[in-house]
């Protein structure tokens, strides 16, 4: 539990935790040649809070958010996402897990690449089941919103192929949002953009975690995302360097 300022001027908001991570350590691969990239990490997020981690290259950025994210599991300590502690959950109920709660933006923005930008965005939606006519009408405007709300309105029939750097990171922020997911978990996702794209994507991300509660954890070197996430913090060779209470804190606008 964490307590946030109340910007409307009444008592505290008791937020709950949406992310808790407790003495995690992530080894890849065995023996000798085996990385110790994350040594004995604590970390809770209360649900839409805004982090920001940095570190420089290797200090296991990526690997911090591929566990958050329940893309990798962690060799020892325990991870609670959403209240259900995912270390000990089978591999499909993370994956559904995953899938109902989390968008992730992947560095490599891993676009598919024989659907164009729209087709890309409304994939998630499409991957829950079955749409009727008028629920798929409604998935294709919320991609096409987004889309334009990213600056990609005469992209959207484009092929992965036929964007730039910036253009597919875009797509790929748009298709970790598209669902309203709780969480967004985000690699390094304005590393190819410029600074009007990196306001365009931090106005959408303090609005959606406005208008949806939405948390977002996003590792970056950017130092332009910095002002505008609530806490930041600081990976070094595997260890956060600050604890959540040294870290420089920003209250959070919430909904009340
Ligand atoms: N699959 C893997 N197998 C072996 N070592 C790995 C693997 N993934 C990451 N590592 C190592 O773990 C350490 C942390 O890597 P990680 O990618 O998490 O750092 P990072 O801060 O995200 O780096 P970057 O900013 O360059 O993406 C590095 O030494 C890296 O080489």
């Amino acid at each position: 539990m964490d307590t946030i300022p109340n910007l409307h001027g009444g008592p505290p908001v008791v937020a709950q935790a949406i992310v808790e991570l407790k003495g995690v350590h992530k080894r890849h691969g065995l023996g000798l040649s085996g990385v110790q990239a994350l040594h004995d990490i604590d970390l809770t997020l209360a649900q839409g809070e805004m982090v920001a981690i940095c570190g420089p290259s290797g200090s296991g950025k990526t690997s911090l958010l591929n566990i958050i994210g329940m893309l990798d599991t962690a060799s020892e300590g325990s991870v609670v996402i959403g209240r259900l502690l995912v270390s000990q959950m089978p591999d499909q109920a993370r994956t559904d897990l995953r899938s109902d709660m989390i968008g992730f933006v992947f560095q490599s923005f891993s676009l598919i690449p024989v659907m164009t930008a729209h087709e890309n965005v409304l994939l998630p939606l499409m991957l829950r089941g079955h749409l009727d006519e008028a629920a798929l009408e409604a998935a294709e405007q919320r991609a096409a919103d987004l889309l334009s709300r990213l600056g990609l309105a005469t992209q959207m029939r484009h092929y992965p192929a036929r964007l730039d750097p910036s253009q597919s990171q875009r797509v790929a922020i748009a298709r970790a949002l598209v669902t309203h997911p709780r969480l967004v978990v985000a690699d390094e996702p304005t590393s190819r953009l410029d600074n009007g794209c990196v306001r365009l994507v931090m106005d959408l991300f303090a609005r959606f975690q406005y208008e949806h509660g939405t948390g977002f954890v996003i590792s970056t070197r950017d130092q332009r995302q910095f002002s505008r996430v609530n806490r930041t913090l600081q990976l070094n060779e595997g260890r956060l360097s600050a604890t959540p209470t040294e870290a420089r804190r920003r209250p959070l606008r919430v909904q009340v």
